[in-house]
């Protein structure tokens, strides 16, 4: 695999800068983690490379086409040429930003991920998607290029707020749904230790989660079936963070929230049992309350939810649970049914 995860440690890295004899190096970043950490990271960086740094606005809002040109401009600017490695460092907007333009640059240059919040560490920074939001579409515009290697370092998480923590936790929930019911569990016991950043705890964490979504991406690199199930809570989640302009929800509790819905759906269908259910919202919802939605909002949610990229045939796709840890995909979800969860009467 070629993910390294340590903490207090980037001597990998290095070790992979001086293999490969690179000389150039370009990295992408955002102004919170360029004030508190880029210098940790240049001290992983020999004085004979020559360095670039490129610094965007933080922030989902700031995952656009402007801001992707703006990069192209610098590198042309710098005249960076394909034996030039891409760095990106930070969380999910960085990697997401940084590996389309290393997909894109002149056809494509090679780049790292060294992810620096709790949410690209367990998912962002591994499976290739690239991409950025577009007319109020989440993800709309991407690729699937896959960085060389990912190094992972844990102690970066220490910085983080409990807001982001929250959103990483929300995709690590989601692997204990879709595959692993005792990383859910675990999550639940260990709360406290989470909020309080133990990076021996934190590190179990992402390596389990580093584990389930590299076993799935192998099995499915582009998203043409199994992967889809990585996409648990996304239908609604994602409507919600467009719907809101990505302005109110950050990813991670978008999905949260996606996930609720979803299981009621489930239960609708009695595709789970009313036990399952309550353990699992019960949960869910003490971190992050569902929201009631009216029929207005409703009708914009499901507009948003017909352009998901999972979709088949205008079928808008909905991954369901079918059992404790383990979920499927289902097309021709009654309306109805879609409007009843976002309406919230039965919370
Ligand atoms: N490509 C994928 O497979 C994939 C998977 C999941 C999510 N995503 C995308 O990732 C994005 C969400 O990523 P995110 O949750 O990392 O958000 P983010 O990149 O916006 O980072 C959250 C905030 O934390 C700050 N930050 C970063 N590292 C920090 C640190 N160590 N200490 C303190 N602050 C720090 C950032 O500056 C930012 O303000 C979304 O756009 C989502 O669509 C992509
Ligand atoms: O890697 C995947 O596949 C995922 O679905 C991971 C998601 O957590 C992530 O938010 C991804 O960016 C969503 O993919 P999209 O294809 O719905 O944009
Ligand atoms: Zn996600």
């Amino acid at each position: 695999m070629n993910i390294f995860i340590d903490k207090y440690n980037l001597s990998r890295f290095y070790e992979y800068v001086l293999d490969e004899s690179i000389n150039r190096i370009y990295i992408i970043t955002d102004k919170i983690v360029n004030k508190l950490y880029i210098e940790y990271l240049k001290s992983y960086i020999d004085n004979n490379i020559e360095t670039y740094v490129y610094v965007l606005p933080p922030g989902e809002e700031n995952k656009t086409i402007e801001n992707v040109l703006l990069i192209y401009d610098d590198l042309i600017q710098n005249n960076i040429d394909r034996q030039t490695l891409i760095v990106s460092f930070g969380g999910g907007v960085v990697g997401d930003i940084a590996g389309f333009v290393a997909s894109t640059y002149k056809r494509g240059i090679k780049y790292i991920q060294i992810p620096t919040t709790f949410l690209s560490q367990v998912d962002s920074s591994i499976g290739g998607k690239t991409g950025f939001d577009y007319k109020g579409f989440k993800n709309i515009i991407g690729t699937f290029y896959f960085p060389e290697r990912i190094f992972i370092d844990v102690s970066f998480l220490k910085s983080l707020s409990k807001r982001e923590i929250i959103c990483g936790l929300g995709e690590v929930f989601k692997y204990g749904l879709i595959a692993d019911y005792s990383l859910f569990q675990f999550i639940k016991n260990n709360f406290k230790n989470i909020y309080d950043k133990n990076l021996d705890i934190l590190m179990h964490i992402v390596n389990s989660s580093v584990n389930i979504k590299h076993n799935i991406v192998s099995k499915d690199k582009y998203d043409k079936g199994l992967r889809n199930i990585l996409n648990f809570g996304h239908t609604i989640g994602h409507s919600i963070e467009s719907y809101y302009n990505f302005s109110k929800y950050n990813h991670g509790e978008a999905v949260i929230l996606g996930m609720m819905y979803e299981f009621y759906i489930a239960l609708e269908l009695s595709l789970i049992d009313k036990e399952y259910f309550a353990e699992v919202y019960n949960t869910l919802s003490f971190i992050l309350p569902p929201i009631s939605f009216t029929r207005k909002e409703i009708e914009d949610l499901i507009h948003i939810m017909k352009n998901d990229k999972k979709n088949i045939d205008n079928n808008i796709a909905f991954v369901l649970p079918i059992d404790k840890g383990k979920v499927d995909v289902f097309y021709h979800i009654n309306e109805n049914l879609i409007i009843k969860a976002l309406e919230g009467d039965w919370f």
